[in-house]
């Protein structure tokens, strides 16, 4: 048999649930799927949206592709007449980074967020139109994860009544703004502002950086892109960059004002909006971010387990066929963790957008009390959904074995476009130590003030501390309560234990950088919390299709359980659990993974991926591999001729032994 065509068809018969209820649980709701599918579909259909051969156009042909591409997709935007909900998932199944990915996600939000009224009146329906293009300069190149480091100055000039931007040092130069280096007539600068020699924090500016009509960049600004980045293709589409500022001139009314305020006569007013405002469009795009991570992952895991059905390796008996790798139990142990994890981010990106909805409601309003709560969810689910992604996608390649490493797997471009998200919008550690801060507030407040929201189990600290697991075998981990009980105790051991040693410090800062590495532990247990939590919230809604809540059931087990078993060493160490008990959990897990097999393909198949969007070989609806593989492989440009270049330059001469002669 050449290809896999007859193996995925077995599989899809083995499904134990309705596909098409699984596939609107994992959208959302009906209208949601129906939404997607189509703009799926529109962008699969059309050629210009074509990326199987991006990683092999250089830098200044993909850029220029992507501009196009960028173009069509407005097009198709007005003449279509899509909503703003349907052209971000248009920019999603396009699936290539973009200047207009910092215009809708960073730009417009940090004038939605920080802007007066006044200002959103002005520039929001300029950048919604596309009339100004916008990008977020943050970053410099000495300071990037602290903020109130950055050094690019905003100095008042009463005479003219502007700000005057610049930048002193060459650290100070702004560096990674994506849709900068090339694109961006306008950015939202991070500057520290300077009134009468005075530092007043640091804010964002609307800077103009090109001239609307030719585009070249406006005088005493330096612009240009920092480079390659990891990948071909991948982010590279990107044109990240790099800024210097020469004294440049901007009326007073383009500094973000929600938040404070400068006087025409160069007063500086507070207002009783918190300062961490400033921070809100990273709290926004760390929603974003959390939302995203299961269709990445879940991206990776359709291609592995697609491959592993079709790809069989060893334990032929009486010339039948071998044994299909997705039958191994290593490959199971691997990969269905995986599974589980896209359908655990799923459902917790889809709470944490509500929450973000919330929050922003009630900034609008300005109640500002669940801010800390949405910072430190945000920060902290970010770390982890990134981080598990980022990994879990590198386990993907390696469970397609050596065909994992071809750039048609589509994982390699994958896997590269997406690792920066462990590092932009706060590194992934920068971000756990933010939730350490919350957690240990939390913890020392325990004995006068409630707990709330996300924290609100440490309530029953003392039930957690003092009371064990009560499992016996490995049946009685099938209960939610116990599985969400058992996570509770350890997060709650860990973050009260790491409150006790950081008492014993003189210092609580000196203490807390000394312990840091264990709080950023602490942190993750709290994190994991909530996912837990919140995907048995899941199970507790009403979810329609034959068999679909019970498949999720066993994919909630799955996860919480993998994860019991990865941190063992916790469980144990904090003493809620015993060694026989986490024993019994794996065993369980075992059974769990058994019952996932005749479901994985269909389970994959739920997340409803387009071919083109996958842009895989390994993971095709099909499964038709093989051939598929060694068709490409003699499409690639490299295959043109038999005789590449260079071959009777360099090679030649040597099998003739005449390399001294040669002109190298
Ligand atoms: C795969 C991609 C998928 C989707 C992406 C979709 C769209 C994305 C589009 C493009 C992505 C590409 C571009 C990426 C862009 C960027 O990377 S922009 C730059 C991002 N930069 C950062 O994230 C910097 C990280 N650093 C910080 O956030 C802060 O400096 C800090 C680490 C939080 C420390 O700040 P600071 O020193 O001022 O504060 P502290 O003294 O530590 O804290 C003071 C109190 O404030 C609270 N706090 C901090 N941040 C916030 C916040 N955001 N909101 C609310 N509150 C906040 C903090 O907890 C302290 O509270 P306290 O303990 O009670 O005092
Ligand atoms: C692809 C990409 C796109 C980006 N786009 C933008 C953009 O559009 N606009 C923008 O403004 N920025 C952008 N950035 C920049 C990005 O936000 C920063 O790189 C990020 O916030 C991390 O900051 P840093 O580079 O200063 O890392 P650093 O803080 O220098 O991190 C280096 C190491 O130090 C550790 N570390 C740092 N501080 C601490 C601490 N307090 N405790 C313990 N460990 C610590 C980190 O964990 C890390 O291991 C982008 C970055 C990338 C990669």
């Amino acid at each position: 048999m050449e290809g896999g065509v007859d193996y995925l068809i077995d599989e899809r018969k083995k499904a134990q649930f309705d596909v098409e209820a699984m596939k609107v649980a994992w959208a959302g709701s009906r209208q949601a799927f129906e939404l997607s599918d189509r703009i799926a579909k529109l962008v699969a259909n059309d050629p210009i949206f074509e990326k199987f051969s991006r990683p092999m156009l250089g830098r200044k042909e993909l850029f220029k592709n992507s501009l196009r591409k960028v173009a069509h997709a407005w097009k198709l935007i007005i003449d279509l007449r899509l909503s703003e909900e349907e052209a971000k998932l248009l920019r999603h199944y396009i699936d290539e980074p973009a200047y207009t990915d910092l215009q809708w996600e960073m730009f417009i939000p940090a004038i939605e967020g920080q802007g007066t009224e006044e200002q959103k009146r002005k520039w929001l329906p300029l950048a919604r139109k596309m009339q100004v293009i916008g990008s977020y300069a943050q970053t410099e190149l000495g300071h990037g994860s602290n903020v109130q480091g950055l050094e690019t100055t905003a100095t008042f000039d009463p005479q003219t009544d502007e700000f005057v931007i610049h930048s002193p040092t060459l650290t100070s130069s702004k560096w990674w703004p994506g849709g900068t280096a090339k694109v961006s007539t306008h950015a939202i600068v991070y500057a520290r502002l300077i009134l009468d020699g005075q530092f007043h924090g640091v804010h964002g500016f609307i800077v103009q950086l090109r001239n609307l009509e030719n585009h070249t960049p406006l005088p005493g600004i330096t612009v240009g892109d920092i480079g390659m980045k990891f990948g071909n293709g991948a982010y590279n589409t990107m044109d990240n960059g790099v800024i210097r500022f020469n004294h440049v001139h901007i009326p007073r009314n383009q500094m973000l004002m929600r938040v404070s305020q400068v006087t025409r006569e160069g007063k500086f007013v507070q207002s009783d909006v918190p300062r961490q405002l400033l921070y809100g469009t990273m709290v926004y795009v760390r929603q974003k971010i959390v939302a995203d991570a299961s269709k990445a992952l879940s991206r990776a895991v359709c291609i592995a387990t697609r491959y592993s059905a079709v790809r069989r390796q060893f334990g032929s008996r009486n010339g039948g066929p071998e044994i299909q790798v997705i039958d191994y139990k290593t490959q199971q142990s691997r990969l269905f963790p995986l599974l589980a994890s896209a359908y655990a981010f799923r459902f917790v990106g889809e709470w944490l957008k509500w929450l973000y909805t919330d929050v922003k409601q009630r900034l609008e309003a300005n109640d500002f009390s669940t801010l800390p709560e949405a910072h430190a969810c945000t920060a902290g689910l970010k770390s982890l959904t990134t981080s598990a992604t980022a990994d879990g996608i590198e386990e993907c390649r390696k469970l397609c074995g050596g065909h994992g490493y071809l750039v048609s797997s589509g994982i390699p471009e994958l896997f590269a476009t997406y690792v920066p998200a462990c590092t932009f919008e706060g590194d992934n550690v920068v971000m756990m130590l933010q939730v350490a801060r919350f957690l240990v507030k939390t913890v020392s407040e325990l004995g006068y003030k409630q707990p709330v929201g996300t924290t609100a189990y440490m309530r029953r600290v003392t039930a957690l501390m003092q009371s064990n697991c009560a499992v016996r075998t490995a049946e009685e981990w099938l209960n939610p309560g116990v599985v969400v009980e058992a996570f509770e105790a350890r997060s709650t051991r860990m973050a009260v234990a790491c409150g006790q040693r950081l008492a014993k410090f003189e210092n609580p800062e000196e203490g807390f950088a000394e312990l840091s590495a264990d709080l950023v532990e602490a942190s993750l247990a709290h994190c994991q919390v909530i996912v837990v939590s919140k995907f048995v919230e899941k199970l507790q809604q009403e979810i329609p299709g034959k068999g679909v809540k019970r498949l999720l059931e066993v994919l909630f087990y799955v996860y919480a359980l993998f994860l019991l078993h990865k941190h063992q060493g916790d469980f144990l160490a904090t003493g809620y659990l015993t060694p026989k008990q986490a024993s019994l959990a794996n065993d369980q897990l075992r059974i769990l993974y058994s019952k996932v097999r005749p479901n994985a393909i269909a389970l994959v198949d739920s997340f409803n991926h387009t071919d083109h969007l996958l842009s895989s070989i390994l993971g095709r609806y099909d499964g038709n591999v093989y051939p598929k593989l060694y068709e490409a492989a003699f499409n690639d440009p490299f295959n043109d001729s038999d005789i590449a270049d260079g071959i009777h330059q360099y090679v030649q001469p040597m099998l003739r032994q005449e390399l001294h002669s040669a002109k190298l």
